[in-house]
C-alpha cells in the first residue's frame, strides 16, 4: 500500500480563504480583527514563523499588530506590554510566540493574556475549559491536526488513537479535542512502555515528539491514518517525527513534512483570531472554525 498524501498546505490555503471572507463580512459591519504577536529574542525560526504570521494576517483583511523586544527583556517588561495590548479594543488575538528566553516564566506569561483574547489557547482558563468540554480557545496545531483528521476520516467515534508525546501545546489539547470527538485515546510518552505494539494497534497516530524519524515504519496498523507534527532540521532537510519513507508503504493517509501540519498552525492562528472577535463583538462563531 503506498499512503494518502494529506495536504494541509492546500488545505491551510483553502482555509485562509474562508477566514479572509468572513473577515470582508465583518468589515462591512465596521469591525475589523486584530491581531498582536510580541517575539522575544532572536530565534532563526520564530521570527521566521512570526514575519509569516504578519503577512498572512494582513493578506486575510486583519490588522497585524508586531512587538519585538530584545532577549534581555525583563519579564516585569513583557507583562506590561501584554497588559497593554488586553486593553487594546482594536487587539482581538494576542500570541507571545514559544520559545521564550530562558529567564522568563512561561506559565507567568501564558496566563497574563486575557483569555478571550487569548488565540493560542496556552492560558490556563482555556486549557481547563477544553478539558471539561466547553468552549474554550483552542491551541492552533491540535486544532488544525483535528480539522485534518476529519477531513480525511469523517466521524471519528470508536476510532483508537495513538498521541504520542504529552505536552501542553500539542500532544494535551490533541487528546482532549481527540476525546471529543468520541475517539479512544491514548497518550504515549518516554515512559511508555511497549509503544511500538500500542501503535500497531492505532487506526490514528499524532505524532508529536520531537525527534526525528523517531515512529518506525513497522510501527504502523495497515491502512492507518498518520499526522505528523513533527518539524526537525537533519542534513539541511526538514523531517518530522515519523519515519516518512517507510511509513508511506503501510499507512492509508499520511501528512508530509514540510506541507503537512505546520501551515495549518497559522490558519487556525487567524481562524481563531476571528473566532475571538466575534464573540468580542457579540456576533455567532464563524462556522466550521471551531471544534
Ligand atoms: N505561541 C506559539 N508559539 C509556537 C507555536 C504556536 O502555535 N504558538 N508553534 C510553533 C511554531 N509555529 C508557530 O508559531 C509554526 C511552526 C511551523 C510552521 C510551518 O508552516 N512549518 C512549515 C515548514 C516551515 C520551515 O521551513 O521551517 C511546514 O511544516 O510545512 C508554522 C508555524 C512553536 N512556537
Amino acid at each position: 500500500m503506498t499512503a494518502r498524501l494529506i495536504d494541509g498546505k492546500a488545505f491551510a490555503a483553502d482555509l485562509r480563504a474562508r477566514v479572509k471572507a468572513e473577515v470582508a463580512a465583518m468589515r462591512a459591519k465596521g469591525i475589523t480583527p486584530g491581531l498582536a504577536v510580541v517575539l522575544v529574542g532572536e530565534d532563526p525560526a520564530s521570527q521566521v514563523y512570526v514575519r509569516s504570521k504578519g503577512r498572512m494576517t494582513r493578506e486575510v483583511g486583519m490588522n497585524s499588530f508586531e512587538h519585538r523586544l530584545p532577549a534581555e527583556t525583563p519579564q516585569a517588561d513583557l507583562l506590561t506590554l501584554i497588559g497593554r495590548l488586553n486593553a487594546d479594543p482594536a487587539v482581538n488575538g494576542i500570541l507571545v510566540q514559544l520559545p521564550l528566553p530562558g529567564h522568563m516564566d512561561q506559565s507567568a506569561i501564558l496566563d497574563a493574556v486575557d483569555p478571550a483574547k487569548d488565540v493560542d489557547g496556552f492560558h490556563v482558563l482555556n486549557v481547563g475549559r477544553l478539558a471539561a468540554g466547553q468552549k474554550a480557545m483552542v491551541p492552533c496545531t491540535p486544532l488544525g491536526c483535528l480539522m485534518l483528521l476529519r477531513d480525511q476520516l469523517g466521524d471519528l467515534a470508536g476510532r483508537n488513537a495513538l498521541v504520542i508525546g504529552r505536552s501542553n501545546i500539542v500532544g494535551k489539547p490533541m487528546a482532549q479535542l481527540l476525546l471529543r470527538d468520541n475517539a479512544t485515546v491514548t497518550v504515549a510518552h518516554s515512559r511508555t512502555a511497549n509503544l511500538p505494539d500500542l501503535c500497531r494497534r492505532a487506526d490514528i497516530v499524532v505524532a508529536a515528539v520531537g525527534h526525528a524519524r523517531f515512529v518506525k515504519g513497522d510501527w504502523i496498523k495497515p491502512g492507518a491514518t498518520v499526522i505528523d507534527v513533527g518539524i526537525n532540521r537533519t542534513d539541511d532537510r526538514l523531517v518530522g517525527d515519523v519515519d516518512s519513507d517507510a511509513a508511506r508503504q503501510v499507512a492509508g493517509a499520511i501528512t508530509p513534512v514540510p506541507g503537512g501540519v505546520g501551515p495549518m498552525t497559522i490558519a487556525c492562528l487567524l481562524a481563531n483570531t476571528l473566532t475571538a472577535a466575534a464573540r468580542a463583538n457579540g456576533l455567532p462563531d464563524p462556522e466550521g472554525l471551531t471544534p
